[in-house]
């Protein structure tokens, strides 16, 4: 494989990548062979290998100018591109027209396409190509022209005599002559003629068919030769048919031959215009649409993408699942409170290209913001106990946690082109320049008949806005005009020169139709130190040095855009306790309870943990308590789990708030907590109408019991999805996740798996196992520590035991 990410590898998905999942579809409207997606008469396959010749052909080798760059568009009234097949060959290529697929290597991937679409060779893709900004030179061989002008134009080309004969031979064994576009050659009354008797197939009948005198080419025999237009007539013969004598005696060497002389074609490219070393090839593994998202709350990322395997040789069944493992922002392997660095996925989609078939491993890994993501190597396990790891040749996968691109607060109206791009920047580099790129498409005026649209770029400086913990959002806006907004390219720049942070190529229709906001952000104690220890340490680190000018102990939502505002505070405040905070009264320092947390609402864990922010956190998800633990930890719910009690002592409760050093903050096993019940008076929480209790029936689904986890080692009592673990977790949502599947759990109160087996050793348990409630909703229990809270599609069948095989794709129905 090559080094990911590579230039060309958004070509490699369009090229490859055509059916199924992800599918670019890039080969629909020539599959099959035949297809005639401009109507009777107009086989789409071979109008596409004709264009790749007339954009080719007015290239000059002793100029160095023309070859494959796209001038075809700027060229079709020109008098030598006659027939409508052009136009709709590159209004076709034109969706898929990018900042990193230029015409001219769409164009040279559709011959490479249409041939292998009709059984032909592989033409071997180099890629890039370079769009030519006007038309070029006149130079597209007419069937009028003499042999020895057809020689010139071919030598001009860069194809000697023999080659001459080969490449008109491998490319008229596709398609018609159309009397409207030719009726010297095709009497009216026919409509259209083809070159061979399998005009729909990439063989060597055309050369076939000629030798054994029996063609009804016409460019060959009939109408043609009273005008002088019988070309390939004129062509073949120039050697006194020994070429095609040879390419229609064999197949194979007429395959080999037409493979060497397209990859040749398309080849031809402006001086200066400089190719890919290797042709492209599939990976084997590869990283497809893997991106970062903040977490609402802000103390988590999500990994979210899929890897794509190829299954061409290793059937998809026969692999196991496949285990991302990351590195730390710095390169290290702490993943803060998740603990394991890795998540495992397994099977979830296919697709197919015309040679090569893929698996898809969708991944959805939580990773804790404080610590971050820098890089994954990628270990694909084979049911057979073996397995392999992709390192990306030793660099690892990269996924830099700089710049994120915030889809859920962007928005695109498509309508109207308006967009609105939200980006976090790491609180390190916020000071430095962020800027918005738009690529995007408009349609050329009609007058110059050109339907391929121009390719514009837009650079939009960006907004400073809140500080959520690590992160800062930027915020900017664009109108796109032309009316293609849906097909943009977003991208976010940090910096500039070499050291800039970009992440780009997103895109614009992918947004939603309006920005959501982001809730639960913890506020920003002004710490740009990224340790990781809440200890004393962080406390020191807070405190403003008087000689520096970056670090301020002020707590700001927003961050001042200079530093002229650095408090001048020299040494830590007195903690003490806070009596209250927003609409919360301090109660007491509290224990937590045995085999369950205190309170199971919601948590969130980061190194800027202030009072003020888990209340925010608390508030959001509308509940009654909220409480600081270890300095970094937030907890909220609506009760107190039974088995938790005040401490002992209220100095128990020493620890400062990791982001604010005058605020206590918990300690080991014990909660700073507090509480609205006395004092809270506003109405935006309803008060709780519904009581904990197990649910029956949830969506399709009903209860099975309390499940244990399977003990196996790398085996999960469910495992036909990745885990989706979140901090808003309900029945609901779980059941929804899993729709279609015939299982699914929920499992230590935020966990939620999916799958039509129940794996290892897993056994039912006691129902009061079951003792955790719902992160997401504190009246559902959720599981516990290894207990699934179980349920079961409804409609199945009353199986004791789940003894199917192991299926990869949900249940149907
Ligand atoms: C001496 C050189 C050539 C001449 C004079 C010539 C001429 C023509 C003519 C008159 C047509 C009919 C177009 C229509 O009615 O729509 C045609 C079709 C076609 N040509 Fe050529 N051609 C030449 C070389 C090539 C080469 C080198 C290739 C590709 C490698 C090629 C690929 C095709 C294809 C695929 C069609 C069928 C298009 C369709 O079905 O719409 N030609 N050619």
């Amino acid at each position: 494989d090559p080094t990911w990410p590579a230039a060309t590898d958004h070509m490699e998905e369009i090229v490859y990548q055509l059916q199924g999942v992800e599918g670019s579809l890039f080969n629909d409207i020539i599959t099959p062979c035949n297809n005639e997606a401009a109507g009777p008469g107009r086989v789409t396959a071979s109008e596409w290998l004709r264009v790749g010749f007339h954009d080719m052909a007015p290239a000059n080798r002793y100029f160095g100018t023309g070859g494959v760059d796209g001038s075809l568009q700027f060229e079709l009234n020109n008098g030598e591109n006659t027939g409508p097949g052009h136009a709709t060959t590159l209004q076709f290529m034109a969706n898929y027209y990018t900042s990193r697929s230029s015409l001219a290597d769409l164009i040279a991937a559709g011959v490479y396409a249409s041939v292998r679409s009709c059984g032909g060779p592989i033409v071997p893709l180099r890629l890039g190509r370079v769009d030519a900004t006007q038309a070029g030179s006149a130079g597209v061989p007419q069937p009028q022209n003499s042999i020895v002008s057809f020689q010139q134009q071919f030598d001009r080309m860069g194809f000697n005599a023999t080659e001459m004969i080969q490449l008109v031979a491998c490319g008229h064994t596709l398609g018609n002559v159309h009397s409207t576009e030719f009726p010297q050659i095709v009497p009216a009354a026919t409509g259209q003629i083809p070159f061979d008797t399998s005009n729909a197939a990439y063989d060597n009948k055309v050369a076939a068919e000629y030798v054994s005198g029996n063609t009804s080419n016409p460019l060959v025999v009939g109408l043609s030769i009273a005008s002088g237009r019988n070309s390939d007539f004129k062509v073949y013969n120039s050697d006194r048919n020994v070429t095609i004598a040879a390419l229609a005696a064999d197949p194979a060497l007429y395959r080999a031959t037409c493979q060497r002389v397209l990859q040749k074609m398309i080849e031809v490219v402006p001086q200066g215009v400089v190719l890919t070393a290797d042709p492209i090839a599939p990976y084997e593994v590869k990283p497809v649409n893997v991106q970062l998202t903040l977490n609402e709350g802000g103390s988590t990322l999500a990994l979210t993408g899929s890897i794509r395997v190829r299954t061409t040789e290793v059937p998809g069944d026969s692999i196991d699942s496949v285990v991302l493992t990351w590195k730390d922002r710095n390169g290290g392997d702490s993943c803060g409170s998740s603990g394991s660095c890795s998540v495992s996925a397994t099977l979830q989609g296919v697709g197919q290209g015309f040679d090569d078939t893929f698996g898809f491993f969708p991944i959805a890994a939580t990773i804790p913001t404080a610590a971050g993501i820098s890089s994954f190597t990628l270990t694909v396990k084979l049911k057979d106990g073996t397995s392999k790891t992709y390192d990306n040749n030793g660099h690892a996968y990269p996924v830099p946690d700089a710049v994120i691109l915030q889809k859920p607060q962007s928005c695109l109206l498509q309508g109207s082109g308006a967009l609105t791009v939200s980006a976090l920047v790491r609180n390190d580099l916020a000071d430095l320049p962020v800027n918005l790129t738009v690529t995007y498409l408009t349609p050329r005026g009609t007058a110059d008949g050109n339907p391929v649209p121009a390719l514009n770029n837009a650079e939009i400086v960006m907004t400073k806005g809140d500080c959520v913990g690590k992160y800062t959002f930027f915020s900017g806006s664009f109108t796109i005009p032309g009316g293609l907004s849906y097909n943009a390219r977003i991208g976010v720049t940090v910096g500039e020169g070499e050291t800039a942070h970009t992440k780009d190529f997103f895109k614009a229709s992918d947004f939603p139709g309006t920005c959501g906001t982001f809730t639960g952000g913890a506020t920003c104690g002004g710490v740009t130190t990224s340790s990781a220890v809440p200890s004393s340490t962080t406390t020191t680190s807070t405190t403003s040095d008087p000689g520096s000018t970056t670090t301020s102990t002020t707590i700001t939502t927003s961050d001042p855009p200079s530093a002229t505002t650095t408090t001048s505070t020299t040494s830590a405040p007195t903690p003490a306790v806070k009596p209250t905070v927003g609409g919360y009264t301090f109660q007491a320092c509290w224990t937590e309870g045995t085999g369950s947390r205190a309170l199971t609402g919601a948590s969130f864990a980061y190194d800027t943990m202030t009072l003020e922010s888990c209340m925010t956190n608390c508030t959001a998800g509308g509940f009654d308590y909220f409480a600081t633990e270890y300095a970094r930890e937030c907890y909220c719910g609506n009760s107190l789990h039974a088995t938790s009690s005040q401490a002992p002592s209220p100095d128990d409760c020493n620890m400062l708030c990791a982001g604010d050093p005058s605020e206590f903050c918990g300690a080991g096993n014990r909660l700073e907590l507090y509480s609205t019940t006395a004092t809270r008076t506003t109405s935006a929480t309803p008060a709780p109408t519904a009581t904990l209790a197990r649910k029956e029936v949830v969506g399709g689904y009903r209860l099975v019991g309390c499940q244990k986890e399977s003990s196996v080692l790398g085996v999960r009592a469910l495992s036909g999805m990745p885990v989706l673990a979140v901090d808003g977790l309900t029945l609901e949502g779980c059941a929804v996740y899993c729709g279609g599947w015939e299982y699914f759990g929920a499992e230590y109160g935020r966990e939620c798996y999916c799958g039509n087996t129940i794996n290892g050793d897993s056994v039912p348990a006691a129902q009061g196992d079951c003792s955790m409630t719902c992160a997401g909703d504190p009246f559902e229990y959720c599981g516990a520590g290894d207990r699934l809270e179980l349920y079961r599609l409804a409609s199945a069948t009353a199986t004791a035991t789940a003894t199917a095989t192991a299926s990869a794709t949900p249940a149907s129905g």
